[in-house]
């Protein structure tokens, strides 16, 4: 079988969070169950750079005033499709926001246009034959069923993975007309969202099948609390929408083979871990208080809870502890992290942005990695953390409170814990947390058992995989079922 996924990022080619690791790591555990996964990503300068083997396979005209050449390669697993329409995605900053933080102004067209690139290309516009299934993920790709059921009235199955709701792809009614599309599929039935066109909102209605990354949040998005306006629709899309839990990329997050940290070690040699610990400190300039370590690997966004942080690094410093932060995101967060740093010299530090290599180094040696988000689709951090054997210390919701397991007493007597959860979310409760995950920490021998029940708990792909080969297989069915009655 044939997959199309069409995306705005994949890792390692482009990257701002989870939608990349998932973009990139699902096809390769797709392809031992015989579906073939082709990739289509904007031809940004860091994809093209990384591509410089590339094949240019044809030209798409008239992509909403846009000409595009494609070109295919494959690196690291990937078979991938560049979009190379240079006054679209050849410029500074990122995916979605410019050099200096904002949004690009012409992302509805920049995204419409690699949607609509996407619905040609599955319909076989290029030399490459049409695609069985197409996989789109989040608003920047929602426009690909709709232009495939109105402009090319097509019934070619999609699925939509929602990532995240809380981004929806929203843009003035003034861009309607110039997206190409009947008026049919500018109305409320469709892509008329509270007055002005919802990206995310027309994929939800044209999709086969929609899925969210866990099923907790399947659930949660059904609610006014966590349905950020979509609930109604999602409601009626009840039947059709699935949730899969994200798995990880077992090779690149594997603490035995890292080349990213220091010392590579396993769930037998756990005491080596000491000395990426020592790594860790030394990248943060900190002397070692010897409490725990705790870490923050985040957005600093509310939805992640980073507002929190500043305040409970005052309970963490108080039992003994310590505290890293990477991450970047709102303006006043990362003031208020920067002052909590230039209050506690010795025990807290600050990394203020994006680092891969920080990332891994990071898991490999804090003790606990915290992760206190209001809502969370399903979340990787923590999933990365428990592979490497740093405890999570969570919210109780969406995905987190589905892949961890709280180390409350029935839970350690049994060996099953695997991390710390809090709910309700917030400072309170999350300060709560952090004591116990404190006095946890000096029980050393129960600590080591609860690292290594986190280390065991299985989060490859190959599950989640099977299920979303599952739900491909019997749409694939039920199309050919339609297209011989037809
Ligand atoms: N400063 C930094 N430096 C380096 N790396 C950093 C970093 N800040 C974050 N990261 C990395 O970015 C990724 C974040 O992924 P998450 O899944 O935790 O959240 P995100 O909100 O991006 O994803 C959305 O999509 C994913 C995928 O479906 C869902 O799991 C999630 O719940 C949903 O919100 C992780 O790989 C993390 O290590």
């Amino acid at each position: 079988m044939n997959v199309l996924s069409i995306v705005s990022e994949v890792f390692p080619l482009i990257k701002t969070g989870g939608l990349a690791d998932v973009a990139g790591a699902l096809p390769k555990a797709l392809r031992p169950l015989g579906i073939d996964v082709l990739t289509l990503v904007p031809g940004y300068p860091q994809v093209l750079d990384r591509l410089p083997d590339r094949v240019e396979i044809g030209c798409l005209e008239g992509l909403l005033g846009h000409r595009a050449v494609v070109s295919r390669a494959t690196t690291e697993g990937l078979d991938l499709l560049a979009l190379e329409i240079p006054e679209l995605y050849q410029r500074t900053g990122g995916p979605y926001l410019d050099g200096a933080g904002y949004d690009h102004p012409d992302n509805w067209l920049r995204f419409a246009a690699l949607s609509l690139a996407g619905a040609r290309i599955a319909l076989g516009h290029l030399p490459l034959g049409s695609a069985d299934i197409v996989h789109v993920h989040d608003w920047q790709t929602s426009l690909v069923p709709v232009y495939l059921r109105y402009r090319f009235q097509s019934s070619l199955p999609v699925v939509c993975t929602v990532h995240n709701l809380a981004f929806q792809g929203q843009f003035s009614i003034d861009i309607a007309p110039r997206l190409e599309l009947p008026d049919a599929a500018l109305g409320m039935d469709c892509l008329e969202y509270y007055g002005g066109i919802g990206y995310l909102k027309g994929g939800l209605v044209c999709s086969d099948i929609v899925t969210t990354v866990s099923p907790t949040y399947a659930r949660e998005v059904l609610s006014t609390e966590l349905g950020m306006g979509l609930d109604g629709v999602l409601q009626t899309r009840r039947a059709a929408l699935y949730g899969i839990v994200n798995g990880i990329d077992a090779d690149i997050w594997n603490p035995a083979t890292d080349p990213l940290i220091p010392r590579p070690y396993d769930v037998r040699s756990l005491a080596r871990r000491q000395e990426n610990r020592a790594a860790v400190l030394q990248h943060f300039g900190l002397p070692d208080a010897n409490g725990p370590l705790f870490a923050a690997l985040t957005r600093l966004t509310w939805q992640k809870g980073a507002d929190m942080f500043a305040e409970v690094a005052e309970e963490i410093v108080q039992h003994g502890g310590q505290l890293v932060v990477c991450g970047q995101g709102d303006a006043a967060i990362e003031a208020a992290l920067r002052d909590c740093a230039w209050r506690y010299p010795d025990r807290v530090s600050v990394h203020i942005g994006y680092s891969e290599e920080l990332a891994h180094l990071i898991v490999s040696g804090c003790d606990v990695l915290m992760q206190p988000s209001r809502f969370e689709p399903c979340g990787l951090t923590q999933l990365y953390a428990m592979r490497y054997g740093a405890i999570p210390l969570v919210g109780r919701t969406g995905g987190l409170s589905e892949t961890i397991i709280d180390a409350n007493e029935a839970a350690m007597a049994r060996a099953v814990a695997t991390g710390f959860q809090f709910h309700p979310v917030d400072p309170h409760s999350f300060r709560e947390a952090v004591r116990r995950a404190c006095e946890a920490f000096e029980d050393r021998e129960a600590w080591s058992s609860l690292q290594r029940q986190a280390m065991k708990a299985d989060f490859s792909w190959e599950r989640s995989a099977s299920q979303y080969a599952q739900l491909f297989e019997a749409l694939q069915t039920a199309w050919q079922a339609t297209a011989e009655r037809a």
